[in-house]
Parts: C-alpha cells; sequence; structure tokens
C-alpha cells in the first residue's frame, strides 16, 4: 500500500511546466477595482508569492483561482484548460486546496477530524454505504485515516492528534490547517498568509515544512505573506501588486530591487520592521 508521502508525490508533473495561467484578470466590487488586467504564470514545483500592500487584490486573486470569486475579465488557465468560472468544489476536484489568512478550522474537534474533513473530496462510498457503514464505507475510513495519520507525523504534530484544535497554540492550529489542505492531496497549494500572527520559532516552523512540501512531494506553492524575509527566503518566484494592478514581478533579488516596488511597498514593509 502506498504511503501517504507517495500518494503526495505522484501529482509531480513535470518540473517548469505550466500549471497555472492568469492572463487578463479584472475583478470589481461595485466601483472598487480589486485587480486590473493582471497576467502571470505559475510553473509546477514553484514557491510562487504574491506580495503588495493592504488592499492590493492579493486574497482577491487567491479568490479567483480557486472560484469564490469569478472575474469580470480575463482567463485562468490551469493544467491546460482555460476557464472563465469555476466552482470552489471544482477546483478542489482537480486538485487546488487553500488555506486561509484567518485559521478556517472546527475549533472544538481533534487535530486527527480536522485533517480527516480535508479527505471529504477522496470518498467513493455512497452515502447509504456509510449510512449501513457497509464494506468500502469501512475500508475507505481505515485508508483516510492512516493516510492522515502519516501527515500528522510528516508535520510534526503526534502530541495533539487527539487534542481539540481551538486549544493548541496559534502556530500549531496553522499547521493543522496545512495538514487539512495537504489531505485532500492538492497539486496547486494556496497559503494565504501562513505566518500571520506567530512568533520567530513558529515562523521558521512554518517556513521548513513549506520547502520540505515542495521539496519531497513536488507540490506547487502559491502563498501571500508580508513577512519579507521570509518571502525572499522561500520564493522562487515573486507578482507584486498594488491597487490591484501588477507592478513588478521576477525573483526576489529582481524585486526588491525594482524601484516601483521599493517606492509601493518594500520602503514601507521594511521601514515597519525596523
Ligand atoms: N467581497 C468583497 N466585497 C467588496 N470589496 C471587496 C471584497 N473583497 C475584497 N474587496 C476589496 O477589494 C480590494 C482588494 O482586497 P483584497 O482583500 O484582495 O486585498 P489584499 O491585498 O488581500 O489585502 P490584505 O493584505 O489587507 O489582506 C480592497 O479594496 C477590498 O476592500
Amino acid at each position: 500500500m502506498a504511503t501517504a508521502q507517495a500518494q503526495l508525490k505522484t501529482h509531480k508533473g513535470q518540473a517548469g511546466e505550466s500549471l497555472l495561467k492568469v492572463e487578463n484578470v479584472s475583478l470589481a466590487f461595485g466601483g472598487v477595482r480589486a485587480l486590473r488586467d493582471v497576467s502571470f504564470e505559475i510553473k509546477r514545483q514553484q514557491i510562487f508569492s504574491i506580495i503588495g500592500p493592504n488592499g492590493a487584490g492579493k486574497s482577491s486573486m487567491l479568490n479567483c483561482i480557486n472560484g469564490f470569486y469569478h472575474p469580470n475579465r480575463g482567463t485562468i488557465t490551469y493544467k491546460g484548460r482555460p476557464r472563465r468560472q469555476m466552482r470552489p468544489y471544482e477546483a478542489a476536484n482537480q486538485g487546488i486546496a487553500r488555506t486561509f489568512q484567518n485559521i478556517a478550522l472546527f475549533k472544538g474537534m481533534s487535530t486527527l477530524d480536522n485533517i480527516m474533513t480535508g479527505r471529504h473530496l477522496k470518498t467513493k462510498a455512497t452515502l447509504m454505504e456509510n449510512a449501513l457503514w457497509l464494506g468500502r464505507a469501512q475500508r475507505e475510513e481505515m485508508e483516510h485515516r492512516r493516510f492522515c495519520e502519516e501527515i500528522i507525523d510528516f508535520l510534526e504534530i503526534q502530541a495533539y492528534r487527539k487534542t481539540a484544535v481551538g486549544t493548541l497554540p496559534y502556530g500549531l492550529q496553522k499547521r493543522v490547517e496545512l495538514g487539512r489542505a495537504l489531505a485532500a492531496e492538492p497539486e496547486l497549494l494556496l497559503l494565504d498568509e501562513p505566518m500571520a500572527g506567530m512568533n520567530l520559532e513558529e515562523k521558521q516552523d512554518m517556513a521548513r515544512f513549506i520547502l520540505d512540501v515542495n521539496d519531497e512531494f513536488g507540490m506547487t506553492i502559491c502563498l501571500i505573506e508580508h513577512d519579507m524575509a521570509v518571502v525572499m527566503d522561500l520564493s522562487d518566484h515573486i507578482v507584486v501588486l498594488d491597487h490591484g494592478e501588477k507592478i513588478g514581478e521576477g525573483g526576489p533579488d529582481e524585486v526588491s530591487s525594482n524601484p516601483r516596488v521599493i517606492e509601493a511597498y518594500l520602503g514601507t514593509s521594511q521601514e515597519q520592521e525596523a
């Protein structure tokens, strides 16, 4: 039987192939233009970051990618298939998983049970089979449990597997949320501010897990993050948004020396950190 780690690797694809292409995407909420004609491409096995000041349109972009929002204009091509509109469950079915800026876990449920909810879309047994607890439902449940236990080992949260997540420190809750996203066996993992609210040690742990997920499973990761040290350390490629517009992109060196990016964002974020 394949281990969870082997299963997570099977989606690897060819490094450097286009996984997601965003072309001329615009999105407005009434008079607010959240995204204006934004284009970029995420390649397989990249760690790709979207940065920019508050209100720049970063979360709106993630919401377009995973089908929460539908762009007014433009196209998103995922695994070679262009689409204007995609519903969140379709995006999830096709291998896009996401964590949220504000943790979205079931606080009263254990770590294991929260991670198990990430396997929901992998369930093939019918409602009736589940209700009557027939053979296939039992086998699936055991298989999902084994998969989730292996994710728990990988994320080093064995000690908390039966603990209600609401009682865990913030950094560990974020790790459980990552575990739940991994349980869906995604090909594209969207992380919305994975380090927000963490202390230095928690940030270092999370950075290590993001790198391991990318290295060991070849998983493509797109993240939004305000901690520039983390972004510059982790990213292969960065896109910078400001007022809904793309104002720069490239590798960490290219982006951090781009005068437009420094003026709109890095200057202020560096001042805030000083
Ligand atoms: N559901 C919505 N309804 C109305 N306006 C929205 C909605 N979602 C986002 N906006 C607006 O779109 C713009 C971009 O917001 P978005 O949350 O995408 O920015 P962001 O870069 O993620 O910001 P932050 O770093 O503060 O999270 C903002 O002006 C915001 O108020």
